[in-house]
């Protein structure tokens, strides 16, 4: 399996989705927020940037197993927690469960799921009694709110928390406004967000987010839960080290696939100077863009652990269901090791950011150096 045959797999797998999906369900998959411009930066940014393998290393077939969080010896590319599943597919979440699990990666649950978290840890260890499941959390207002929903996690043997941090307001998503998608359509609801308190009888809460949280109630989160939790929507690196010095057990280096502040950085142009923030301290993954095995090696060189991956998972989804969730995960993944053994690499430890350049004539000089792009 080549790069460009993976690619061309997700193309494939994208153009079948388009076909078979509601035209705004597209949009909402789709799309990001104003004029779309950090969600085109995400793949430009991967585009810019080439790999310099290393010859003659005797790295042998590459290993690709990462220690994640409440996850050791998972795969380097997990599914990002994106919402709404069952508008891609009638098996909704489950399906995107089940191959997770099968392809040996973290799934991690969105709070904005059309299936509970429940349920999609059972789904997920029915495949693998030891899939690794997350659950995305975004603290709400209200204490015992979020309380709740950690206990829900819990209950579901959820073994670490993703607390998304970018997003004190929702993004201002031009397609979903055009086409006034601001509501589920009958028959689907946020189904995690269900019997909460202040909840209607039988109904559910909306997702609230927040401009008045702060470090302290991410503090006061760590103290209720002995789950890890990861930060998610880091960009800045003094935001990286005081998450550290808080005790996160990870950071999650994205701009929500474009999807809140459009002029944000590309994930992986804000990736080296996080990751010299943290110094190591805790591992670092990256989602936005990642479409082929040499962007997930290029993040992993410049400093993740691990990527994670959203709208192609979405694809998958809409386009096959299970199948082509699994698709998806097990091309990225066979393509991430394959990258790997062409850089002459036996795992991703084994990378160096040094071979990480930017293209064209006036690239390779110390472009892979921190701080020098
Ligand atoms: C349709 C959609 C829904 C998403 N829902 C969530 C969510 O519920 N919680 C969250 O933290 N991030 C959410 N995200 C952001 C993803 O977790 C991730 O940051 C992003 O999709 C990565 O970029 P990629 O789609 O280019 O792989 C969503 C993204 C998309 C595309
Ligand atoms: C309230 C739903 C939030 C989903 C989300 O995070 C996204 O669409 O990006």
């Amino acid at each position: 399996m080549t790069g460009g045959a993976a690619r061309g797999l997700l193309a494939e797998l994208r153009e079948k989705a388009a076909a078979r999906l509601d035209p705004v369900h597209l949009d909402f998959y789709e799309g990001g927020a104003g004029t779309e411009r950090a969600l085109a930066e995400n793949e430009r940014a991967f585009a810019r940037l080439a790999l310099l393998p290393r010859v003659l290393r005797a790295a042998g077939p590459p290993r690709t197993a990462v220690d994640l969080p409440g996850a050791p010896g998972t795969q380097p590319v997990v599914v990002a927690p994106t919402a709404f599943h069952r508008l891609a597919h009638r098996d909704g979440e489950l399906a995107t469960a089940r191959a997770a699990a099968a392809a040996g990666t973290v799934l991690t649950a969105s709070m904005a799921a059309t299936t509970t978290v429940g349920e999609m840890a059972a789904a997920a260890r029915a495949v693998d009694p030891a899939a690794a499941v997350w659950f995305q959390l975004y603290l709400q207002p209200e204490r015992e709110v979020t309380l709740a929903l950690v206990r829900r996690a819990e209950e579901a043997g959820c073994s670490a928390l993703v607390v998304t941090a970018d997003s004190p307001v929702f993004g201002r998503r031009t397609r979903d406004d055009r086409n006034r998608f601001h509501d589920l359509p009958p028959g689907y609801a946020a189904e995690n967000m269900r019997g909460l308190p202040g909840a209607p009888p039988g109904g559910t809460r909306d997702i609230a987010m927040s401009p008045a949280l702060g470090w302290a109630d991410l503090r006061r989160l760590q103290a209720a839960t002995r789950l890890p939790v990861l930060l998610k929507g880091v960009l800045h690196p003094a935001d990286a080290r005081r998450a550290v010095e808080e005790g996160v057990a990870g950071i999650v280096v994205s701009n929500h696939g474009g999807r809140q502040l459009d002029a944000a950085p590309a994930a992986a142009e804000a990736l080296p100077r996080v990751a010299d923030a943290v110094a190591g301290h805790v591992p670092v993954l990256l989602d936005g863009g990642v479409r082929s095995g040499s962007d997930a090696v290029t993040a992993l060189a410049l400093g993740a652990t691990a990527v994670g991956v959203g709208r192609p998972v979405l694809w998958g989804l809409a386009a096959e269901g299970e199948d082509g969730v699994a698709r998806v995960l097990a091309h990225l993944l066979e393509d991430t090791a394959h990258v790997l053994a062409l850089c002459g690499a036996g795992g991703p430890r084994d990378l160096g950011r040094d071979q990480v350049v930017r293209r064209g004539p006036a690239g390779l000089p110390g472009i892979g150096e921190a701080g020098s792009w």
